[in-house]
């Protein structure tokens, strides 16, 4: 449903925002991937009409005047990424502090870059460089935008009209719509000159630098206020144009939900604040004559107490009550949001040419669909919350921790955790970074929600099997029985679907004594069958009211669904999920359980590979280790030997023939060496498989992609090219995939299996629920399902983990064969790799190069 408002209401928050000019305005240019520039292979010929015609010498900053056309010397090139839309963006840091240097490398680059048939190219100047300004715009650049830390320019290279964007158009104002069950609504009155002046509005403000809508929302309240609130929807939005320095201004309305009511005011923008009653708050002459304003607020609030109905507004504000001199236009706000999902918001250029604006995301929570509960704090803190089951049950009884009267527990200082404990996500942080997200921190509550009589619990393992399912099992069982006296705790049988087409297996500390040290799961796992409705109805029909569902990504995925439709029906049922995977693919935690077993059981057939090659001319032991989609256990089994000479992973592609390929690089070894070891994880080289074996498409009854067996293809692969070569060489391969699986877990994952397993149990006696519980920097923590569920964790190939394993193993880094080909062909030259230069591909097939 579009709602119209007419601006006047709103103007009242522009002018206070523009006269306080308080906030920052959002980052920009924002590239969302970049790629490092080689130009180790350039050829120097192609700019000769410029420098003369002198080869390339690396290194060394060629000084000589602007006016010289023709150095004695080849100067040294730019430093500089690539962006998404084939430009370049210098890097500042690196820019020569000499006029001269500066020039020689600014058109060497722009030739180079020309040539490679770059387009626009982003110039930043720090304060310290401002030097090189007027050399800049001398050889072609023009202004675009500047910030109070650099002046940027930009060049469109080609002879073509000019794609780039123009400068940031707009700033982003929050106001936090905050209604209390009393109907009263939290009002400030700030101190400006400006018309709004004396008028009891909203908290209105800036967002700051990559941050949330929402967030900001919250934040503004909190700071001037003193009230903290979550957020429930995003109720309206308006656009104005020719506000601060001719830029348009968007102001998002976010309703918040209060949760507390204290105020303290922030006396350096504020004059008071209060709790105003809304016919009050509405009635203000400011607002009275303009209805269609008066709708919105009407239309917001009379919706607060059934939040569920809402539909977020479409506003576009009528010209009466702002300056004539403002034009406006209205923006599309895409509220739908599935599960969890983004919603954003996009513009186009006036002239409808399509520009390069970063699409921002909006991560929004509504009722109906996953809740995301955001808590913001001063310098940029963020707690990304879990839900509770008061989120949507009112008035549950409250019991005290049947803990406190544990022997074992009396003697500890603060056992309980305190409900203010939060653990960041970024320990690695600069000076001036903010704080972050956070998450909360797992551990007995003083309060539960739970008596222990009422609690009928539940266990599913889903997915393939992990060393710690059983002591996970255990001590989920032995928790609740020794911890907080919950005698009926129930075994799903075989995965999801044992829900609602199996027995179920009842749980007791004697039942599950001794299983730890067996490896599998004693309650049986599968994949598929996931049937959301079957399985809350079971839930619901057998009386369970707290559900722990052990798994990998899809079985967490799956809880999140599950716990959806249990709120959606209204539900005392908390719902709470174990990571587990041997892949360790789960992202934010530190590590799944059962990922230190599978690396150390690793080691065993890593060892027997390398003894059968030592022991024989020419030997070659290749190892297959599992990791469908990434190659953790791989890269730390490699990185735990020393006896590995190369590993090859899913995230690093590689090929077999020519320069710088595998076979060369094994001839090389067993020359050097007489013997070597390969580690492979299961998901590498699948692309090049598919180029000879059929590709398939067959996946699992979860949906995950079925795997050649890439082992035995690069098995036979090394045996035919040696037999080619007429080398004499002897092969062992060794799959011990499903040996390394079905092991019990080793001493330190029975430990993390155990913590994880306890602070589940605590998390869900204290009413928390759609959570995973996972380590986080070193601790214990609950993450929101929405978090866990964004993204598989994969090796970064680019970052240093992998660069230590290259040094570690001194294996190639597989610059594809054709790249080789090609850049042979343009410079009728080989070029080696540069030292310091990891190159890879990303999934599109484009070079990645990156320091290390
Ligand atoms: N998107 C999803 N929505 C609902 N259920 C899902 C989803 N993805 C997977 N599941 C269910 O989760 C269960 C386990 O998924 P899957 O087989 O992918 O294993 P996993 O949990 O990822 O563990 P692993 O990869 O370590 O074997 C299956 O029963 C599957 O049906
Ligand atoms: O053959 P299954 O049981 O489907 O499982 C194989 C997959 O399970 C995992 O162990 C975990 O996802 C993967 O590494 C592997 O590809
Ligand atoms: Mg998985």
């Amino acid at each position: 449903m579009a709602t119209l408002l007419n601006g006047s209401l709103y103007s009242g928050f522009y002018d206070c925002q523009s006269f306080l000019k308080k906030k920052h305005r959002t980052s920009w240019p924002n590239m969302c991937s970049f790629q490092r520039l080689s130009m180790a292979k350039f050829d120097w010929s192609s700019i000769s009409h410029r420098v003369g015609g002198n080869l390339f010498t690396k290194k060394g900053i060629n000084v000589f005047s602007p006016k010289i056309t023709v150095p004695s010397f080849a100067p040294e090139f730019l430093d500089a990424i690539e962006d998404e839309y084939n430009g370049v963006i210098i890097d500042p840091e690196s820019l020569p502090s000499s006029a001269n240097a500066f020039v020689s490398a600014l058109r060497a680059s722009l030739s180079y870059w020309k040539s490679k048939g770059k387009k626009g190219v982003w110039l930043k100047i720090l304060p310290e460089q401002a030097d090189l300004v007027p050399i800049a715009i001398q050889e072609g650049f023009s202004y675009h935008h500047a910030e109070r830390g650099y002046v940027m320019l930009t060049h469109w290279i080609p002879c073509e009209p000019c794609m780039l964007p123009d400068s940031p158009s707009h700033q982003i104002g929050v106001g936090g719509f905050v209604i209390n069950d009393k109907r009263e609504v939290l009002v400030v009155k700030e101190k400006c000159p400006c018309s709004c002046s004396g008028v009891w509005k909203f908290p209105t403000g800036y967002i700051n630098k990559s941050e949330e809508i929402f967030s900001a929302a919250i934040r503004e309240v909190k700071e001037e206020t003193g009230v903290d609130t979550i957020f429930q929807q995003m109720v309206a939005f308006r656009h104005v144009h020719l506000v601060a320095f001719e830029n348009s201004d968007i102001l998002f309305v976010c309703m918040l939900e209060p949760l507390s009511s204290e105020i303290t005011i922030d006396d350096k923008e504020i004059q008071d604040a209060k709790w105003m009653p809304l016919d009050e708050f509405v009635g203000q002459s400011f607002y009275v004559d303009d209805h269609m304003s008066r709708k919105v607020i009407d239309s917001t609030t009379s919706s607060s107490s059934s939040i569920s109905s809402l539909k977020s507004r479409f506003l576009e504000p009528s010209v009466s009550g702002i300056s004539s001199l403002r034009k406006f236009s209205s923006v599309k706000f895409n509220t739908s949001s599935s599960s969890g999902s983004n919603s954003s918001f996009n513009s186009s250029s006036p002239s409808g040419s399509p520009t390069r604006f970063p699409t921002k995301s909006v991560l929004m929570g509504s009722a109906g669909n996953l809740k995301q509960k955001t808590v913001s704090g001063p310098a940029g803190y963020v707690l990304e919350d879990v839900p509770h089951l008061s989120d949507y049950i009112p008035d549950l009884p409250i019991y005290p921790n049947p803990l406190q009267d544990n022997p074992a527990y009396s003697v500890v200082k603060q056992y309980f955790v305190h409900e203010d404990d939060t653990v960041p996500q970024k320990i690695v942080v600069h000076k001036t970074s903010p704080r972050g997200i956070h998450f909360r921190r797992a551990g007995p509550r003083q309060k539960v929600y739970f008596e222990s009589d009422e609690v009928h619990a539940c266990i599913v393992t889903c997915g393939g099997l992990c060393p710690g399912l059983n002591t996970v099992i255990r001590e989920i069982v032995c928790g609740l029985y020794h911890m907080y006296g919950v005698k009926r705790v129930l075994g799903i049988d075989g995965g999801y679907r044992g829900f609602y087409a199996k027995n179920t297996v009842p749980l007791t500390p004697k039942v599950v004594n001794d299983i730890h040290k067996r490896g599998g799961t004693i309650i049986g796992t599968s994949r598929g069958g996931h049937d959301k409705s079957k399985i809350v109805d079971s839930i619901q029909d057998r009386g369970i009211n707290q559900v722990f569902i052990i798994g990998g990504d899809g079985t967490q995925k799956g809880a999140s669904v599950i716990f959806e439709e249990v709120r959606k029906r209204g539900l005392k049922v908390a719902v709470a999920g174990i990571p587990k995977t041997i892949d360790n693919d789960i992202p934010v935690i530190d590590k799944s359980f059962g990922f230190d077993s599978a690396v150390e059981e690793a080691q065993r057939a890593i060892n027997a590979a390398h003894v059968e090659a030592e022991s024989m001319e020419n030997g070659i032991g290749l190892v297959k280790l599992m990791g469908r989609y990434c190659g953790f256990i791989a890269m730390y089994a490699t990185l735990a030997s020393r006896d590995v000479d190369c590993c090859l992973i899913p995230e690093s592609p590689f090929y077999l023939e020519g320069t710088g390929g595998l076979f060369e690089y094994i001839e090389k070894r067993l020359k050097e060496n007489g013997h070597m070891v390969i580690v492979i994880a299961e998901g590498a080289g699948q692309e090049l498989l598919s180029e000879i074996i059929h590709s398939t498409t067959q996946q699992d009854a979860s949906g995950n992609k079925l795997l050649q067996d890439v082992g035995l293809w690069l098995s036979q692969r090394i045996k035919d090219y040696f037999k080619q070569r007429k080398m004499v060489m002897n092969l062992k391969y060794i799959d011990p995939t499903y040996m390394i699986r079905a092991i019990p877990s080793n001493a330190s994952d029975n430990v993390y299996c155990t913590l994880l397993a306890q602070s589940a149990v605590h998390g869900a006696m204290a009413g928390y629920t759609g959570f995973t519980v996972g380590l986080v920097n070193g601790r214990q923590t609950y993450i929101p399902f929405y978090r866990i569920n964004e993204k598989q964790n994969k090796v970064v190939i680019t970052d240093r983990m992998w660069a230590r394993l290259l040094s570690s193993t001194n294996q190639p880094s597989f610059l594809s064969a054709k790249d080789v080909v090609e850049d042979k062909k343009e410079e009728g030259t080989s070029c080696p790799l540069l030292d310091d230069q990891i190159f890879s591909e990303d999934v599109s097939g484009n070079k990645k190069i990156s320091h290390v």
